[in-house]
C-alpha cells in the first residue's frame, strides 16, 4: 500500500492513499450512510453531517458504540498506525452537494492530532492555509462536537488567498491523513465550487488519475472524518441494592 509522505511543498506529515477502498466498499458505505435514520443528520448552512461515536467535549466524550460498518473502516485506518497504538473511536460524516464546502478551520484540541478523511461519491480539493500569524491562534476553529459552524472574523476572508500554500485532490475512494503541524498549526478548508480546475498547487497530482489543467465537475461527495478522541468519560453505573 502506498502511504509515502508527500515531500514536495508540504511538510512530510500529509499522506494520500489512492483507492484505499474498493468500488463495492464505496457503494456499501454510501448505502449505509444514506439509510441511516433521518434524525442522524444535522443540516448546516453549507452541508449536512452525521456524528458517530459520541459528542467530543472538553470534559470528556460520553462514547457511543460505533455500528459495525463504521467500526470496520475505523479498524483499517487505525491499523495503519494513524493514531499510535490507539483506535479511532469517532467518525464525522460530511455530505457536500456541488457548490458546498467548508470554511478554513483547524480541528481543535479535542482529538488526537491526526485526522483521516475517506472520500466517497465524488472528489474534492482540500486547501491548506497558514494561520494569521505564528503567534496568534487561527482565525477559525472547528467545534464539530457541538456541530457549531466555523466562525470567521470580519475581513479575514480576503486574506485567505494570500495564506493558501498547498492543495490536495481527494479522489473518490482515497484516504487522506494529516498529522503534526499540518494538524496543530495550519488550517484546512474546501471552497464552495461546482467544479475544480486543477492547478500547480495540487501537491499530490502524481498519485491521482487526473492531470494539472483538468476541470473536474463535482458530484455529491461524502467524506468520513475518522479520528481518535482521547478523553472519553468512563461511566460507572451504580446499582443500589435495597432490602
Ligand atoms: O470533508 C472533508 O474532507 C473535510 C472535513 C473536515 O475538515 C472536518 O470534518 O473537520
Ligand atoms: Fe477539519
Amino acid at each position: 500500500m502506498d502511504i509515502c509522505p508527500l515531500l514536495l511543498q508540504v511538510p512530510p506529515t500529509v499522506y494520500y492513499i489512492p483507492d484505499f477502498i474498493t468500488e463495492a466498499e464505496e457503494s456499501y458505505l454510501l448505502h449505509r450512510i444514506e439509510s441511516s435514520p433521518k434524525p442522524k443528520w444535522t443540516q448546516l448552512s453549507n452541508r449536512r453531517l452525521q456524528n458517530w461515536g459520541g459528542l467530543p467535549h472538553p470534559k470528556g466524550m460520553l462514547s457511543e458504540k460505533l455500528p459495525p460498518w463504521l467500526d470496520q473502516i475505523c479498524a483499517r485506518v487505525s491499523d495503519l498506525g494513524a493514531f499510535g497504538d490507539k483506535r479511532a473511536n469517532h467518525v464525522l460524516v460530511n455530505e457536500y452537494q456541488p457548490g458546498q464546502g467548508i470554511m478554513p478551520h483547524e480541528d481543535g484540541p479535542l482529538y488526537y492530532p491526526t485526522v483521516s478523511n475517506l472520500t466517497v461519491g465524488s472528489h474534492s480539493v482540500l486547501k491548506f492555509y497558514h494561520p494569521v500569524s505564528e503567534k496568534t491562534s487561527p482565525s477559525t476553529t472547528e467545534t464539530m462536537g457541538d456541530h457549531a459552524e466555523p466562525t470567521q472574523p470580519v475581513g479575514a476572508e480576503s486574506s485567505f488567498d494570500s495564506r493558501h500554500f498547498a492543495s490536495m485532490l481527494l479522489e473518490r475512494r482515497s484516504l487522506f491523513l494529516m498529522r503534526d503541524e499540518m494538524y496543530t498549526k495550519y488550517l484546512h478548508g474546501i471552497d464552495e465550487l461546482r467544479s475544480d480546475t486543477l492547478d500547480k498547487n495540487i501537491v499530490n497530482i502524481d498519485r491521482c488519475r487526473s492531470n494539472i489543467g483538468n476541470t473536474l465537475e463535482r458530484g455529491v461527495r461524502v467524506s468520513l472524518t475518522i479520528r481518535h478522541v482521547p478523553n472519553v468519560l468512563k461511566t460507572k453505573i451504580f446499582v443500589g441494592l435495597r432490602r
